[in-house]
């Protein structure tokens, strides 16, 4: 019973996010973006410029603990080495009241999460294999810096204008750091979750195969009272597509690098190309 109190008294006081209206230094604050496992992010403006942002404050109930100082600290590192317009970029870093604060640049646009289950888009294989090889790019922009993103999911890319924008640096590792700011190894993890959480390319390769899937998913409408099957047997997938995936969730001999997928996607979208233009000479 404690623990439910306590949860509950956390969540309702002591986590309560800034209201909409707010001014916190030199922002103010337009609404709450997202409530995630360490911070708050809210959308803001920067009062003297009227520029767009994004505040992530680590969440009250953190703000004691060493783990709460240390993601947010390492996350305002990640975003400080990088620069690229598709990832946002560190501006500032203030505290307010007991408060801290990381401020970035505001992505706009619909994530593919709400793109795929909210706008209900639907993406044929060659158009899926089309997003996947933007994302891998950036993903790969990410690894020939020595960082590894371990939270390439759905909802953490942005479509906008045919690029997509990927956000949440908030599990993001430079490799050769630890994977966790508890312990040095994931040996208590259970299997899955080690391959998601390793400082390494496999991780994100791993989540790129279930990324693919969800696009491709987007395709597939269940027959009624059918029972679940694999995804090798509800999609109909072309064998070069079916081979990469099975790469990429390590069911088969995994790659050693985005490079080495990239470049048998590319493969793909080759012959893709050269299939439309031969049907186009022959009508
Ligand atoms: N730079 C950004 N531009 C646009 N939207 C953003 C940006 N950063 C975060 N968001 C939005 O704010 C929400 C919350 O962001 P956050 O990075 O805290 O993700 P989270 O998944 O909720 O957190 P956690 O990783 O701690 O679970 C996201 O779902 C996203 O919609």
């Amino acid at each position: 019973m404690w623990t439910h109190v306590k949860k509950w008294w956390t969540n309702t006081f002591l986590d309560k996010p800034y209201r909409p209206g707010t001014t916190i230094g030199a922002y103010h604050i337009q609404h709450i973006l997202g409530m995630g496992s360490y911070g708050i992010a809210y959308l803001a403006t920067h009062t003297p410029t009227g520029a767009q942002v994004v505040l992530k404050q680590v969440k009250p109930s953190l703000r004691h603990t060493a783990k709460g100082a240390a993601m947010q600290a390492y996350e305002r590192k990640v975003l400080s080495s990088l620069s690229h317009p598709q990832i946002p970029r560190c501006l500032d870093a203030f505290t307010h009241r007991k408060d801290s604060f990381l401020v970035m640049t505001y992505l706009s646009g619909p994530t593919l999460e709400e793109l795929l289950f909210e706008r209900g888009i639907v993406v044929n294989e060659y158009e899926c294999a089309g997003y996947m090889r933007k994302i891998g790019q950036l993903v790969a922009h990410l690894h020939a810096q020595g960082l590894i993103h371990r939270d390439v999911r759905i909802p953490n890319v942005i479509w906008q204008d045919g690029l997509p924008y990927l956000i949440d640096f908030g599990l993001a590792r430079f490799i050769g750091d630890k994977p966790t700011y508890t312990t040095d190894s994931l040996c208590a993890y259970p299997s899955e979750k080690q391959l998601k959480r390793e400082v390494a390319p496999a991780s994100d390769l791993y989540a790129l195969g279930h990324f693919f899937l969800f696009l491709l998913y987007s395709d597939y409408t269940p027959k009624e009272d059918e029972p679940e099957r694999s995804w090798e047997e509800e999609l109909s997938l072309s064998p070069e597509i079916r081979r990469m995936i099975r790469k990429l969730l390590q069911m088969d001999e995994p790659y050693d690098s985005v490079h080495e997928w990239l470049q048998e996607l590319d493969l793909y979208l080759h012959r893709c190309e050269c299939d439309k233009n031969r049907r186009l000479q022959q009508t």
